[in-house]
């Protein structure tokens, strides 16, 4: 198979992303972390941009063994002796020289003539090349530029020792198709091509970063820029995770290999995304927090069946745990059943029916149900009684320095009862009303706790009383995501089983 050589410009072009600015043990770390990961080349940065920078790429030069070690630098002498003295400690150093060939920047940018751009890209790769290691060359903006003069600065700048010349598509404006296009002819009309590779440069602005890599490896392209998550300059570069599971996944659609470590990615993704602080969207592909998450009852019944039939890729390959489900309100029974026994909950399949309506009662509520909610519902549907009282609604009002009012709505013994009663704070308002609609006059609070279930603001709250009825003490249980809600439930818990005598 043939194989494509993977350059990674994270710590340069990635470094670009609005807002990232690493250190040089950051650098040095992600540096390491590529060299794990098998990349052919590692971009260090750009030599003439600040001391750190430069010294971050002498640091990187110097320790990693593995890869290539490039600077990028203008088309100036200045930029590219910087480049040469940070890199020049590598085992395979290589200088990066780039200059504008469009239209567009041509004229507003570097005020330059098509001919003074060529001679400049010419001279600077000679001047580059005496240095005595690799140069690479690239026309920035090369989609947008004018074709036959894009052959002309090629064939030149391969004359004057260019091993790899690079087809940026600077402002990520072309499309796939297009971009192949681009490339075959560049393989087409730059008669010594084939003394250079071809290396593409795609950025993300439509989202065509990836598609248009891969595009360019049909049509021949030997070198592929990527960083890692996709970062880099505005909407970012291709991003290395992609294009690697892409080639992985679907070899029969490219033919080629990329060499990458797969079973990396997903810690390197997370090492980039801690060190730049740039988040990685849960929805990216990959190595996005939903990327091997099924919530969708239709889903996660298949996933449990066998998960081929929603994953075209196994979350182990990449490095990540296992398949995660997550409970929401399109979940179905299949995968609740699942996690039931998972935390150990071997259940009637009466008992099931029962707390999987709670649960979807409770998604109505919460976002997320996370395992501990599914532990409550489980220990309450264990924990059940007769109903004899059961809340159906209740009201709230404060009258501010005065005591606050509770109105109450109960199904009691078949039959719906309302009462309106008074209290220091609501749940004694509400306790109060419960005792009229109950008719429970020996009814003494003797404890009352609330503790919350799971974290967030949308936690559910358990509360626990012990209320003594005519002599006797009963624990009551309620969990609800309102706390005063938890209070009453827990409250008629209790009620109920005194009702049935359920001791303490
Ligand atoms: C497509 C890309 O991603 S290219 C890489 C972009 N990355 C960066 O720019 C990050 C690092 N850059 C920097 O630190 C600074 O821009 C520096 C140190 C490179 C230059 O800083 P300054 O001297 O202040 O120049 P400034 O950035 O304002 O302008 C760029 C200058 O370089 C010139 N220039 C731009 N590209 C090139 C090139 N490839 N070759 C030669 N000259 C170039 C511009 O015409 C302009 O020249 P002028 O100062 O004579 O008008
Ligand atoms: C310097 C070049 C390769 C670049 O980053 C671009 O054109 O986007
Ligand atoms: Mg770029």
């Amino acid at each position: 198979m043939r194989k494509v050589k993977i350059f990674d410009t994270t710590l340069r072009d990635g470094e670009q992303t609005p807002g990232v600015n690493l250190s040089i043990e950051e650098k040095l770390t992600i540096a390491k972390n590529l060299e794990e990961l098998n990349v052919d080349i590692i971009e260090a940065g750009f030599a003439i941009a600040s001391q750190a920078d430069f010294d971050a790429i002498k640091e990187v030069a110097k320790t990693i063994k593995k890869c290539k070690v490039a600077s990028l630098a203008r088309a100036t002498e200045k930029d590219i002796d910087r480049a040469w003295d940070a890199v020049k400690e590598a085992k395979y150093p290589r200088i990066h020289t780039f200059i504008a060939t469009s239209d567009i920047h041509m004229k507003y940018k570097l005020k330059m003539s098509e001919d003074e751009v060529y001679n400049q890209a010419v001279e600077m790769v000679k001047y580059a090349k005496s240095k005595g290691c690799e140069v690479q060359f690239s026309c920035e903006d090369a989609s947008r530029t004018r074709p036959e003069f894009l052959y002309r600065v090629l064939e030149g700048v391969i004359d004057a020792g260019a091993i790899v010349v690079n087809i940026p598509d600077t402002v990520g404006f072309t499309y796939p198709e297009e971009f192949y296009e681009i490339v075959k002819g560049i393989k087409e009309n730059v008669p010594n091509i084939d003394k250079a590779e071809i290396a593409v440069h795609c950025h993300n602005d439509l989202g065509l970063a990836t598609a248009n890599a891969l595009a360019a490896i049909r049509a021949g392209a030997a070198q592929i820029e990527c960083t890692v998550n996709g970062l880099g300059e505005r909407a970012g570069n291709t991003a290395i995770e992609e294009l690697a599971m892409t080639l992985k996944v679907r070899p029969e659609g490219y033919g080629v290999e990329c060499g990458i470590n797969h079973s990396k990615i997903y810690h390197v993704s997370k090492t980039v995304s801690k060190l730049t602080g740039v988040d990685i969207q849960p929805n990216k592909a990959v190595v996005g927090d939903n990327a091997f998450a099924h919530e969708s009852g239709i889903h996660q019944h298949g996933v449990l069946e066998n998960s081929s039939t929603y994953e075209i890729m196994t979350p182990e390959s990449i490095g990540r745990a296992k398949n995660k489900l997550v409970f929401g309100k399109h979940s179905g029974k299949h995968a609740f059943k699942d996690k039931l026994i998972e935390l150990g909950y071997e259940l009637s399949e009466e008992k099931i029916d029962d707390i999987f309506k709670k649960f979807k009662k409770l998604t109505d509520i919460k976002k997320e149900i996370l395992d501990e909610d599914i532990e409550s519902l489980a220990l309450g549907g264990l924990r059940t009684v007769e109903k004899s009282y059961d809340l159906t609604s209740f009201n709230i009002t404060r009258i501010p320095g005065h005591t606050t009012q509770a109105e109450v709505k109960m199904v009691a013994k078949s039959e719906i009862r309302t009462a309106i009663a008074e209290g220091d704070g609501p749940v004694s308002a509400v306790y109060n009303a419960i005792n009229t609609i109950t008719g429970c006059k020996n009814c003494t609070l003797k404890d009352y706790s609330i503790k919350s279930i799971t974290s967030a603001s949308d936690a559910q709250g358990e509360a626990r009383v012990e209320v003594e009825i005519d002599g006797k003490v009963y624990i009551g249980k309620g969990i609800k995501t309102d706390i005063i809600e938890a209070s009453a439930v827990a409250y008629i818990d209790a009620i109920n089983r005194s009702l049935i005598n359920v001791n303490k």
